[in-house]
């Protein structure tokens, strides 16, 4: 399979899907008749390639080409994944899907990122019906893994299993939606949410920036890592869900929602709403209010991620099928880390933070325990390393966002000591940062110093062995 995407509309959906493909390694084809659209993709993608790769601490793949395409055919050509995400109007995606059909090879998957219509009506009259599915996104595409992924009765299982491998290789999770139905499942729940802030506004009860708080100080903080059921279930205390809908079930059928009535959207009701929007605002810009978005979106994923727990479990499983592999008998310092500076690692004085410099060290010392075998079937086994020392030459500032490397070198490995060496570089080249550690192995049931597993100690004298005819690093410098 070429890794080459056909991208078929480039706003603010189709952007985000762009950013996805090309920082995951694909080369994508965009076609936009917009004659604003690269201007505009540019705004997408420099968010993207600022906030995507801040969430894995390692380096991404190498980015893919962007190409701009004059016609629907030029693009689709040659691509093995077509993602549609044209204005919302069927008679729109139908002329689309037309000729898409005359150029797309038999073997490529059409996602539509459509918010709403069931992939039976998007296939109607169309010539590949087949190969099109639901791939419904949410925004920003390059940070959210969520895709709702809805096919049709037309559609074989061959392709459903196809769409969910690719997707899932794009750090993506495809959640299978079984029934086509409009709006889909996220949708639906989210349209619910609105017409009821709708009512709130209407009635004079809530203004949107309350309605908004009522979410980010409260339930939102919830579902982002749980969802609606499993935080009920625990709502339940330890009688559990039977008990939580016995108890609240009733109130249901009280008239506490208006979930089936539309408000009127009259002139006052949408200008008391931008009214209030603007005020919540405070002057911030989209692109500010973007960027707030991107780094606190970040930093939960990233606390998520520490968790290895909802989205921050997916981040660490993708993270796995790009990791580079190391031999740790070649006679060079090992690249024992190479990632960009999230946002949650800076401080008040807008530079990363002294404590994560020892966490890039300890990150390094993990990559060169796993290179000689102390990984973590190794550590599950019972054993581990523990650093007993480790001196810290703090040499210039870093920033959110920049590139840093680590090499690290073993200096001694005798019995159950383990000396390493790093040095941390800026992507020119400039040193950084140097940390000399000194880590003991141990036994994690006596939780008392121990000699290493006859495998782990031959691998490391194999290492030491390699990295003894390196220069002293401590003499060098840049
Ligand atoms: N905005 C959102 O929050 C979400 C939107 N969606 C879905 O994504 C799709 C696109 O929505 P947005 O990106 O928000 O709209 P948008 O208006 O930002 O972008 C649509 C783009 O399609 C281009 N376009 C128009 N006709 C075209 C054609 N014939 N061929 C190729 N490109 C064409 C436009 O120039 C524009 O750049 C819709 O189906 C929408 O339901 C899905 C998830 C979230
Ligand atoms: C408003 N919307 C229906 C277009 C929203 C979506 O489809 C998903 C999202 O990103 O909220």
């Amino acid at each position: 399979m070429t890794k080459t995407a056909a991208i078929i509309g480039g706003g603010v959906i189709g952007g985000g899907w762009l950013a996805r493909f090309v920082l995951n390694g694909w080369d994508v084809r965009v076609f936009d008749p917009d004659p604003e659209a690269a201007r505009k993709i540019d705004a997408v993608l420099a968010n993207a390639r600022r906030a995507f790769p801040m969430l894995y601490d390692t380096a991404l793949p190498t980015e893919g080409n962007i190409t701009f395409c004059d016609t629907i055919g030029d693009a689709v050509t040659g691509a093995s994944w077509v993602q549609e995400s044209v204005p919302e109007r069927l008679d729109m995606k139908h002329a689309v899907y037309q000729e898409i059909a005359k150029s797309v090879v038999s073997a490529a998957i059409i996602g539509s990122s459509t918010s709403g219509f069931k992939p039976s009506e998007l296939q109607d009259g169309m010539d590949c019906a087949a190969q099109l599915v639901v791939t419904h996104p949410f925004n920003p595409v390059y940070l959210l893994p969520l895709i709702e992924l809805v096919p049709s009765a037309q559609n074989p299982t061959e392709i459903v299993d196809r769409a969910k491998t690719i997707l899932t290789s794009l750090g993506l999770f495809p959640l299978h939606v079984r029934k086509e139905i409009d709006a889909h499942i996220a949708d639906r729940f989210l349209e619910a949410v609105w017409r009821e802030g709708l009512w709130l506004i209407n009635d004079g009860i809530a203004t949107t920036e309350e309605i908004d708080n009522a979410i980010r100080y409260g339930f939102g903080l919830r579902w982002a890592q749980m969802g609606l059921f499993e935080t009920y279930r625990i709502a339940g205390g330890e009688a559990g869900m039977k008990h939580f809908i016995a108890q609240f079930g009733p109130c249901l059928k009280w008239p506490w929602t208006k979930l089936m009535d539309v408000p009127e959207l009259t002139d006052e009701l949408v200008d008391t709403i931008g009214a209030q929007s603007d005020d919540q605002a405070d002057g911030k810009s989209i692109r500010e209010l973007e960027r707030l978005r991107d780094d606190n979106l970040v930093a939960m994923m990233r606390a998520l991620k520490g968790q290895d727990s909802a989205a921050g479990a997916l981040i660490n499983t993708h993270e796995k099928s790009f990791r580079p592999t190391i031999d740790a008998t070649q006679a060079t310092p090992v690249v024992s880390a190479n990632r960009i500076i999230p946002v949650d690692w800076t401080d008040y004085n807008g530079h990363m933070n002294e404590s994560r410099y020892g966490q890039v060290f300890s990150d390094a010392a993990d990559v060169m325990m796993s290179a000689v075998g102390a990984d973590e079937t190794y550590v599950a086994n019972g054993h581990s390393f523990f650093t007993v020392d480790i001196h810290i030459q703090f040499i210039k500032e870093t920033h959110a966002g920049d590139t840093i490397s680590v090499q690290s070198q073993l200096l001694e490995a005798k019995g159950k000591k383990l000396r390493l060496h790093h040095r941390m570089l800026a992507a020119d080249g400039t040193l950084l940062a140097t940390g000399e550690q000194l880590l003991i192995h141990v036994s994690l049931e006596t939780r008392r110093a121990c000699e290493p597993q006859p495998e782990l100690a031959e691998n490391l004298a194999t290492m030491a062995a390699a990295h003894a005819a390196l220069p002293d690093p401590k003499q060098t410098r840049g």
